[in-house]
């Protein structure tokens, strides 16, 4: 029966855990076979959706025609949370996407680190919806350093012996439950950055997600979104059947639909403009004030004077990533731009620390 549905898969995991990386090496692998992706950011530039369209250096031959990587290919959802704009703008854009059928076979959903994937999933059983999608399964990406690190402190034990060393940022309850809630969803669980847990932290690592997920759920480690197609898509798991059943902790917000408090509302997402910077001091102030801050993830792209190439600027954690990715397009400003997420984060403050490294 569900043959002729479109099969969709839902990409969720908190923010930074390596979704996106994900996405771009399953495009890689599109092989003709036609994908629509639908992004959907906590902040303001819409950079995730920027990354799967721009093609990395490696990769320019391979994808030149794969569809995907077509502007048309990818579907940007306004700002904000899938979760709770659902109706909104989720249902448009698979609205669109149920007209063009006949020229798609899989539709990748990146959802926000922030958002719940239960409401999302349950969207796939309005009649409009059902009649021709099908989840095809929810994967939830597990940043496994940020495990090691002891982002589920969740037994009471840990979290007392934990809370002196940070009392925080990873045993924020709100943060707790939405990391449960995410796995809680998952079909399938890709551990990321296995290139940077050693053999003992992978294995601590997966003792830890396993106490928390069912026995039937499989769990994948991946290094730097490396990983077949075959294994994340054609699962045919119909993940919406199951989903009413699921159960979350944020269920009753939503069910009884008067009280819209979300795990991510405590969450402020600063969109910082700079000129032209000087990259090693952006990257060190960006460091610094992670290190002062309740930030959980800084990423932008920032112009250097003189330099043809854009550099892209990913933060998780205390680790930062920077790359170049493309030329600057003659028609485009030469301009930096970073997004901040985090909690009680004082915009004024950390604009003018970023603004110190521009040039
Ligand atoms: N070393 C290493 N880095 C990784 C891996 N996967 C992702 N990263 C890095 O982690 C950072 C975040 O990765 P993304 O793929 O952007 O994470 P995301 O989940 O899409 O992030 P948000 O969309 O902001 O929630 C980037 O700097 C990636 O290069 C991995 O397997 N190994």
């Amino acid at each position: 029966m569900q043959l002729n549905k479109i099969p969709a898969t839902v990409v969720t995991g908190f923010l930074g855990s390596g979704k996106t990386t994900l996405l771009s090496n399953i495009l890689k692998q599109a092989n003709g076979k036609r994908i629509a992706v639908i992004v959907n950011e906590f902040g303001e530039l819409d950079i995730d959706a920027e990354l799967l369209r721009s093609c990395p250096l490696d990769c320019e031959d391979e994808n030149a025609e794969a569809p995907a990587n077509d502007e048309n290919g990818i579907y940007e959802l306004a700002n904000g949370c899938i979760c709770c704009t659902v109706e909104e703008e989720f249902l448009p854009v698979m609205q669109q996407l149920v007209e063009r059928r006949d020229d798609i076979d899989h539709i990748l959903i990146e959802t926000s680190g922030l958002a719940l994937p239960k409401p999302l999933v349950q969207a796939f059983n309005w009649p409009e919806i059902k009649a021709h999608c099908t989840v095809d399964s929810v994967i939830t990406v597990i940043d496994g350093p940020a495990v090691a690190d002891g982002r589920f402190a969740h037994n009471p034990e840990q979290v007392e012996t934990q809370r002196k060393a940070d009392d925080s940022l990873d045993h924020d309850p709100s943060l707790q439950e939405l990391l449960e809630d995410q796995i809680n969803s998952a079909d399938l669980i890709v551990v990321s950055k296995n290139d940077l847990l050693d053999e003992a932290t992978r294995s601590q690592v997966e003792n830890t997600v396993r106490g928390r997920i069912s026995d039937e759920v499989k769990l994948i480690n991946v290094s730097n979104g490396e990983i077949a197609s075959e294994l994340i898509m054609g699962l045919e798991a119909a993940s919406e059947d199951r989903i009413n059943h699921v159960h979350t902790h944020h269920d009753h917000h939503h069910d009884h639909g008067h009280h819209h408090k979300h795990a991510h509302d405590d969450f402020d997402s600063l969109s910082i403009k700079l000129g032209e910077v000087d990259s090693d001091k952006l990257i060190s102030v960006i460091k610094q004030l992670i290190a002062d801050n309740n930030i959980y993830r800084a990423k932008g792209f920032a112009a250097l004077p003189g330099k043809p190439m854009r550099q892209v600027i990913q933060g998780v954690g205390q680790r930062i990533d920077s790359y170049f990715d493309r030329l600057w397009q003659a028609d485009e400003t030469r301009s930096s731009g970073i997004v901040l997420i985090g909690k009680d984060l004082n915009e004024a403050n950390l604009t003018a620390s970023l603004k110190t490294a521009e040039v």
